[in-house]
């Protein structure tokens, strides 16, 4: 008995050290899962389109619009995956009313090719949601050779809702929301050597790129001033998905070891998971009190300053007429 006694002792501390670590990552994780749109709405009778809606922030964002009633068209490019994803959510919902069409985001004819579909099934759009997003990519190109971030977040993008302002003119009150990020605070418009073909580094980037997003939200919202159609951007904060599919750890077996087993335990507490980092998506999208906002940037359901490179309006103004270029807008 003795004997029994003593082990515990020993081994008492080793326990409540473990208890209080364990507490105090439980009470960093719930802090760290942010807001929450908790507000009840009906989108019955509405119309969405999100882009990279078959994994992560996307997918748990088609699932609530589904949940509430809405059509939802789940832009992609990976025609397998985006169906698998569909009749997951079709099943969890209830809401037969959920399409997957193929939208590769780094080919400009894949987005012409979606937009004119999509405008030849639906007459009104009311919700489209840019969240589609790559990070930390190898130097790439897309089809018409632009940098893959750049290409793929903000130029591709950018294409796809001015395809569909008219729609989302004509069924007004709609909305434009836009997935950026916090990284855009780190972000420059590189005027000089926007394609990174002088100098790549994945970080720059991805966080040029999501600074585009915030110059063109801003600068689209002046330009839909009186339509109707709003436009906002937003943080989702870090959320579990698989957005850093690309970086070295995934890489080699080992690394995805040394990842799961201390990273990920490590990440656990700091991280928001796919469901509420979808939380900021949702309330831009669907709030009613938002009706009539825009121009803005939300993080955790709030509203949130943005870096001074976003309130460049000449930069934002270049940026878009760049891009009109660049996606062979015809005016
Ligand atoms: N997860 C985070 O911590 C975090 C933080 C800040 C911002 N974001 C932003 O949130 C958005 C969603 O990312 P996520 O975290 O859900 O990652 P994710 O990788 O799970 O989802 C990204 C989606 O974009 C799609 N996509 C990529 N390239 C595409 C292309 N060429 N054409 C069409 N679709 C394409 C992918 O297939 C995928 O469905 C991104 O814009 C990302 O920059 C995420």
């Amino acid at each position: 008995m003795e004997i029994v006694i003593r082990f515990l002792q020993s081994i008492a501390p080793v326990f409540l050290a473990h208890g209080i670590v364990g507490i105090i990552a439980f009470c960093v994780r719930l802090y760290m899962q942010g807001g929450k749109f908790r507000k009840q709405t009906d989108e019955t009778g509405k119309v969405a389109i999100v882009t990279g809606g078959n994994t992560g922030l996307g997918k748990e964002t088609v699932m609530e619009l589904a949940r509430r009633g809405a059509t939802v068209y789940m832009a992609c490019r990976n025609k397998e995956k985006v169906e698998r994803a569909r009749r997951e959510i079709v099943k969890e919902t209830g809401n037969s009313n959920v399409f997957s069409r193929e939208c590769d985001l780094s080919s400009l004819d894949s987005i012409r090719k979606f937009a004119e579909n999509f405008k030849k099934e639906q007459r009104v759009l009311h919700i489209l949601i840019n969240n589609a997003g790559v990070f930390w990519e190898p130097h790439r190109l897309t089809k018409e050779g632009f940098e893959m971030h750049l290409g793929v977040n903000h130029i591709g993008h950018f294409l796809l809702t001015n395809l569909l302002l008219g729609v989302l003119e004509r069924s007004a009150p709609s909305r434009v929301v836009v997935v950026a990020s916090r990284a855009h605070e780190r972000g420059q418009i590189k005027v000089d050597d926007i394609n990174s073909s002088d100098f790549y580094d994945e970080g720059v980037a991805y966080c040029q790129s999501k600074l585009a997003n915030i110059l063109f939200t801003r600068e689209l919202a002046k330009r839909l001033e009186g339509t109707g159609v709003t436009v906002n951007a937003l943080n989702p904060g870090i959320a579990d998905t698989e957005i850093a599919r690309n970086m070295i750890f995934f890489q080699t077996k080992f690394a995805q070891y040394v990842v799961e087993t201390i990273l990920r335990p490590l990440l656990w507490a700091v991280m928001k998971t796919p469901k509420n980092g979808a939380q900021t998506t949702l309330y831009a999208a669907l709030d009613p009190d938002l009706e009539r906002v825009s121009g803005q940037y939300f993080s955790d359901c709030a509203l949130a300053p943005v870096a001074p490179a976003a309130l460049d309006d000449q930069m934002a103004q270049w940026l878009w007429a760049q891009s009109e270029k660049w996606a062979k807008i015809a005016l």
